[in-house]
């Protein structure tokens, strides 16, 4: 679904490379976190894949168009600004050239698939943290989206609502078939929920499953056993 190979990125346009020869493949299905240090490029290389940005050099290739992208929740955002759920996303779906007819049935939809079609008369500005963040995630899956790239989607949200929020994710995902792609801070969130972790260290890309991220970062911290 995502192709990247051979990708350099500065953003001078030259050397010294924030991204240093990236080359990986994210399959159709797969729920993939992007994670590593403050710094490290998580986000830069999330708007290269959206098209944001373009690389210094090498490709990317996304072989869909039907992209839904979730931007991290601002709290101070749109609060002078009392639109409704519903309002929110009939707007969104209207701006997308999505036919009068459908958008009633489409925003019940995905309302219903994210759990807020009860709250579809509420302000937006009203909701908590983690009902935004399953509004904003109910936009990106307007218009039948099958690729979702979202940006540390938990943050601003407490505890439980996070567990919520992964739990619909995984749903979208292993049941949906919808592939996701996320930023992430919340390291256990994403080895509890991702198929493949892209571990973004020293430019590099490093690719592995959750299981053998973990196995890693236990050798890491052990002492060596053949010294003394
Ligand atoms: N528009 C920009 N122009 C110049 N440098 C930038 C720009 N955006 C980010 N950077 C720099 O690129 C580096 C990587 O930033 P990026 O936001 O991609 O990292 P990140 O891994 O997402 O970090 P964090 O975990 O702190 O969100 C940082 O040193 C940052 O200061």
């Amino acid at each position: 679904m995502i192709s990247i190979s051979h990708l350099y990125f500065s953003y001078t346009g030259g050397a010294p490379y924030l991204l240093k020869d990236l080359s990986f493949d994210i399959e159709e299905g797969s729920y993939v976190s992007i994670i590593g240090m403050n710094g490290a490029g998580k986000t830069t290389l999330m708007r290269l894949i959206l098209g944001f940005l373009s690389p210094s050099s090498g490709g990317i290739m996304v072989s869909t168009k039907a992209i839904g992208y979730v931007p991290q929740t601002d709290p101070t955002s749109m609060a002078g600004f009392p639109i409704t759920v519903e309002e929110l996303l009939f707007s969104f779906a209207s701006a997308k050239g999505m036919p009068r007819s459908g958008r009633e049935e489409a925003v019940e939809n995905v309302l219903d698939a994210v759990g807020m079609a009860g709250m579809k008369r509420s302000l937006f500005p009203s909701l908590s943290g983690g009902e935004r963040q399953r509004v904003l995630l109910a936009r990106a899956l307007l218009g039948e989206n099958r690729l979702l790239i979202l940006d540390e989607p938990s943050t601003g949200v407490d505890l439980k609502s996070q567990r919520e929020l992964y739990a619909l994710l995984k749903v979208l995902n292993r049941q949906r078939g919808i592939t996701i792609v996320a930023v992430e801070h919340n390291l256990a969130e994403a080895i509890a929920s991702s198929t493949e972790l892209i571990h973004l260290k020293d430019g590099r890309a490093h690719i592995c499953s959750p299981a053998a991220y973990q196995e890693e970062e236990k050798k890491e911290l052990e002492p060596d056993r053949n010294e003394g």
